[in-house]
């Protein structure tokens, strides 16, 4: 995370913290007039407020660095608890003892010297981290080009250098070894392609990193290409500090997934959390802990709001207070866990409840964990980001293809309605896109399945590579995507795959006697003002495929 976010974040967290000393002697004086109604009651509902401030109390000072008066309000609060679990044959007003008990502890409540606040320990969760940096030399500190390649070869190899630029990298040829450290330090590249072999040595190129390295003491993120496999050259390269090695002919595909694993193009977006929780001030604290980790954090402090976020927003995880005025925490952990679609998001309970009975009874109702108030900061980062972690590898097992890494079928028909109700609510238009690989039938029978799959994963990198981040990119079966675009009419749908549609026909693909070419058909509809129907959308684009077919393939067609 950049420091100017990491100092906003660092302010707020210090913000909330004094607004929260700030509020603390109006705090103590509701807990005094909660204690004399008390005193002065006839039933023992009347004990209610104290023991719900308490609660408050005790489950908040902790986390604003006023550990001990937590810890007070907390032993305070079970003695409230034990006393009123005694008065069972009927209320009495609280006997003298426990008033002078209960008074002893009030005194023990008054505030203490505000701690400075520092600021808590947050780390940040993998998929937030910043993607490595590729070297800067020592003249020239500038950083990398996120998608600047060197493809460092003695010959002209004009071929690698097209396929690499349809898949949407900015590719430079170096076709002089001893200018590849100049062109590091000029410019620091997101990797670099290098050939092992040149005309002076079969091992030059891994030599020529060693050398760039030790004397400009970084590391270049960087792939060797060679026509050679052994042992002794695959281990040159490796002691050279290669990230990887492919032998040639190259598989482009294989490689454009090593270089975008490489240098995390596709850097996993934040984890979406939501915070339920009732007490304002420790539903933003924990909200600014989370954000500053790099999570994307949204707040409710009502119960009854849940269910209509739940559906737009699609959080990884919920974070929630166990006892809320509204709705108890482990009721809504049941009313979520009653709709299918919810059935698997990660529920933790974050609670001063500190009885193992309770916390036991809260993970029963459907919720996978429970953190006690107050937690450090780091603890909780490093307890959501886990839960979080693995539930997006499940989903994405759930929902992914395999062969594509793209969304499946049924996924895709999920996001579709999704998005036609999206388009339905905003009034702006979305194009679904449906494209076939053309006379697919036939690449299977020329040159066996394994290369067709070959074809349908260059598809799925190129729709990859050139779709913006919102597009939503699916397998709908065999050689045929769906592609929804949110908030795109047709015409510029058609603009941007007939592009795609373009660079894929120059892609070329390996069998094992020769290369060749592949092209694809496409239909494009879009959601209307008055028709945002999945299944019209659907057939629409459908039949738009089919005239692109009837019409002679390798075109896009508006339906
Ligand atoms: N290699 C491979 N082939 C598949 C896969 N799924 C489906 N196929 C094959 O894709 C071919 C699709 O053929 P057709 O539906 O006749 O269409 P086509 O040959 O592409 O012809 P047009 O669509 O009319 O251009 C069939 O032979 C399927 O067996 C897959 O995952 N991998």
């Amino acid at each position: 995370m950049p420091e100017q976010d990491m100092d906003d974040i660092e302010r707020t967290l210090r913000e909330i913290r004094e607004g929260w000393a700030a509020k603390l002697p109006q705090r103590l004086d509701e807990i005094r007039l909660a204690l004399e109604a008390c005193e002065t009651a006839a039933e023992r509902s009347a004990c209610e407020p104290l023991r719900a401030l308490l609660h408050t109390l005790s489950g908040s000072a902790g986390s604003f660095g006023f550990a001990e008066l937590g810890m007070k309000a907390t032993g305070l609060e079970l003695m409230l608890n034990a006393y009123l679990a005694g008065e069972t044959a009927g209320f009495q007003p609280i006997a003298d003892g426990t008033r002078q008990m209960l008074d002893f502890a009030m005194r023990q409540l008054a505030p203490q010297q505000m701690p400075s606040p520092a600021p808590p320990q947050v780390s940040s969760p993998a998929p937030q981290q910043a993607p490595p940096q590729a070297d800067t030399s020592p003249a020239d500190p500038s950083p990398p080009a996120s998608r600047l390649v060197y493809l460092v070869q003695d010959h002209a190899d004009n071929e690698v250098a097209t396929q690499l630029l349809h898949f949407g990298y900015d590719v430079r040829a170096v076709d002089d070894l001893s200018r590849l450290q100049g062109c590091i330090r000029a410019q620091p590249p997101a990797a670099v392609i290098i050939d092992l072999a040149f005309p002076e040595g079969i091992m030059r190129g891994a030599d020529e990193l060693v050398r760039i390295r030790r004397e400009d003491g970084a590391r270049c993120a960087s792939v060797f290409i060679s026509t050679r496999s052994n042992f002794s050259a695959r281990l040159a390269t490796v002691r050279a500090g290669a990230d990887s090695y492919f032998a040639k002919p190259l598989d482009m595909v294989a490689l454009v997934d090593r270089l975008d694993a490489m240098i995390q193009r596709d850097a996993s977006p934040a984890y979406r959390v939501l915070v339920v929780d009732d007490d304002a001030d420790i539903a933003d604290f924990h909200a600014a802990v989370l954000r500053a980790a790099g999570m994307e954090v949204r707040v409710l402090y009502r119960a009854a709001d849940v269910l209509d976020m739940l559906g737009d927003y699609r959080p990884e995880l919920i974070l929630m207070d166990v006892y809320m005025p509204d709705c108890d925490g482990t009721e809504l952990a049941r009313l979520i866990r009653q709709d299918d679609r919810h059935l698997d998001v990660p529920i933790v309970f974050l609670s001063s409840e500190s009885d193992y009975g309770r916390q036991l009874e809260a993970i029963e109702s459907g919720a996978d964990d429970f953190l006690c108030k107050p937690i450090k900061p780091a603890h909780l980062v490093s307890a959501l980001s886990s839960r979080a972690r693995r539930y997006r590898a499940l989903r994405s097992l759930i929902m992914r293809d395999s062969l594509t890494g793209l969304l499946n079928h049924s996924a895709l028909k999920e996001q579709l309605a999704r998005e036609c109700a999206r388009a339905a609510r905003s009034g702006t238009p979305a194009a679904l896109v449906m494209l076939d690989i053309d006379r697919f039938k036939q690449i299977n029978d020329a040159y066996g399945h394994p290369v067709g799959d070959q074809v349908i994963r260059a598809l799925a990198r190129l729709l990859q590579q050139r779709l913006r981040r919102g597009d939503i990119i699916g397998r709908y079966g065999g050689e045929e995507f769906g592609v929804i675009m949110p908030g795109t009419g047709t015409a510029a749908a058609q603009k941007v795959i007939d592009g795609i549609r373009e660079s894929f026909g120059k892609l070329r693909h390996h069998a094992e006697h020769e290369d060749f070419g592949a092209s694809f058909s496409a239909g494009v509809s879009q959601t209307d003002a008055g028709n945002a129907d999945p299944e019209a959308l659907l057939r629409r684009a459908d039949a738009a495929l089919y005239e692109a077919k009837r019409q002679g393939r390798d075109r896009v067609i508006l339906g």
